[in-house]
């Protein structure tokens, strides 16, 4: 008996190498009925921006009052478990559970020396929290990865051809994407694209017609401490006000298994630049986090032996209504967009990177309901020109 021609197989472009378009590029890979192993294209190197400059925090339940983020945010926490186990990601990238605190850092140190409260941390000074500390998350619920570490080990198992180049244009036929033009090499041919390109999403017309993606800057900076062996898997979030009047700060500390710190924070509106090579963070936010780090522990001192690995700024990718953007482009057949992933992208790219393999290989996303996130939903509100 004659058995039914093979589906022919397809050709899948994504294009952006950070955390998303490198999760994407794994889910495609691996998918279970017909595995297809994508071309990946990248402007500068993968994991070039905010994928390699995050904090790398997950939190199963921290998007439970949002419904639709909810549900990605725990179906991504579950496959960051998976994806540790399949990777080796504690050796290979950091993985690991971790406690998580609140801390109300007091905008002057106090006279009198403060006696330690039993939850903070040995290497936090005491004088870091005068009120109580607040447990946010246990080992059970929160976690952490190297973020630019993690981006490369789903790529590299992914097994993506990786192309460094720009693409330039989305290419569409009769309503059905072609390929892309990727600059000085011409157009790659694809059944079906993917745009993964953070705040850089939004400059590609086929995008800005239906929605915004706007950047948000912010810093960090990356310490050795003095004695890294002290540092436990401790992630800090914390309230500072400089001074009496002065706005709030938010930042947050994350200790890696590698026994450097992270310490982020200081975020401003701000256009982003073309090439994500040329980001470079501003003194004064810069300053101010070693000011901070500095009053956590004495540890993260660069005075008293603290080395500085890293000082640098990267960009949140945002949307006008706060949800991340990810689905089948309306009236492109063929052009999928996964972005605005804002402060969890790193959380939510395995979710959304299974997804999107769902959609694109079997016709519909199983893992997640994707209606919430489909770019269709902007539509009402924003006139389109046409294709
Ligand atoms: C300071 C800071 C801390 C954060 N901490 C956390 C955290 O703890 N936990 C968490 O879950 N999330 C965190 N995030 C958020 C997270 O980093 C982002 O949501 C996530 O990295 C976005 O990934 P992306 O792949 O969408 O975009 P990006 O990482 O921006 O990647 C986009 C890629 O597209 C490439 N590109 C752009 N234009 C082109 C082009 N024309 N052609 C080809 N390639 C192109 C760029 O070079 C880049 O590599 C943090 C973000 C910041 C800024």
């Amino acid at each position: 008996m004659a058995s039914s021609p093979a589906p022919p197989s397809r050709r899948v472009v994504v294009c952006g190498g950070g955390v998303v378009g490198a999760c994407t590029a794994y889910f495609l890979s691996t998918h279970a009925a017909s595995p297809t192993v994508p071309t990946l294209v990248e402007k500068s190197a993968p994991a070039c921006a905010a994928s390699g400059k995050a904090g790398g925090f997950l939190a199963l339940d921290w998007s439970d009052s949002t419904p639709a983020l909810s549900a990605l945010a725990r179906a991504s926490f579950s496959l960051h478990g998976r994806l540790a186990a399949a990777l080796d990601g504690a050796n290979a990238y950091g993985f690991r559970p971790v406690n998580t605190l609140s801390i109300c850092l007091p905008s002057q140190p106090p006279a009198e020396p403060a006696s330690p409260h039993p939850l903070l941390p040995s290497w936090v000074d005491p004088s870091a929290s005068t009120a109580p500390p607040r447990v946010l998350g246990t080992p059970d619920t929160t976690a952490q990865v190297h973020p630019g570490l993690f981006t490369k080990a789903v790529l590299a198992a992914s097994g993506a051809e990786v192309v460094i180049g720009e693409v330039e244009r989305v290419v569409v036929r009769e309503g059905r994407v072609v390929g892309v033009e990727v600059k000085g090499r011409g157009v790659v041919e694809a059944d079906a694209v993917v745009l993964a390109l953070g705040p850089w999403s939004g400059r590609f017309e086929l995008v800005k017609e239906v929605f915004d993606v706007s950047g948000l800057k912010a810093h960090s900076i990356v310490l050795r401490p003095r004695n890294p062996d002290k540092i436990t898997p401790h992630c800090l979030f914390l309230s500072y006000q400089p001074e009496p009047g002065a706005k709030m700060l938010d930042p947050e500390v994350y200790p890696r298994p590698t026994g450097e710190v992270y310490i982020c924070g200081m975020s401003k509106d701000e256009d982003v630049p073309d090439d994500p090579a040329t980001i470079v963070g501003e003194p004064d936010s810069i300053a101010m986090l070693h000011k901070i780090a500095g009053r956590v522990s004495s540890q993260l001192k660069t005075e008293e032996g603290a080395e500085l690995v890293a000082e640098q700024a990267c960009y949140l990718p945002c949307t006008n209504d706060g949800l991340p953007v990810i689905g089948e482009m309306p009236g492109v057949k063929g052009c999928y967009v996964a972005t605005g992933h804002s402060c969890w992208g790193i959380l939510n790219a395995p979710a959304t990177g299974a997804a999107l393999a769902e959609l694109i290989l079997d016709g519909q996303a199983k893992i997640v309901d994707l209606a919430p996130f489909s770019p269709a939903r902007f539509l009402k509100k924003k006139s389109r020109r046409g294709v």
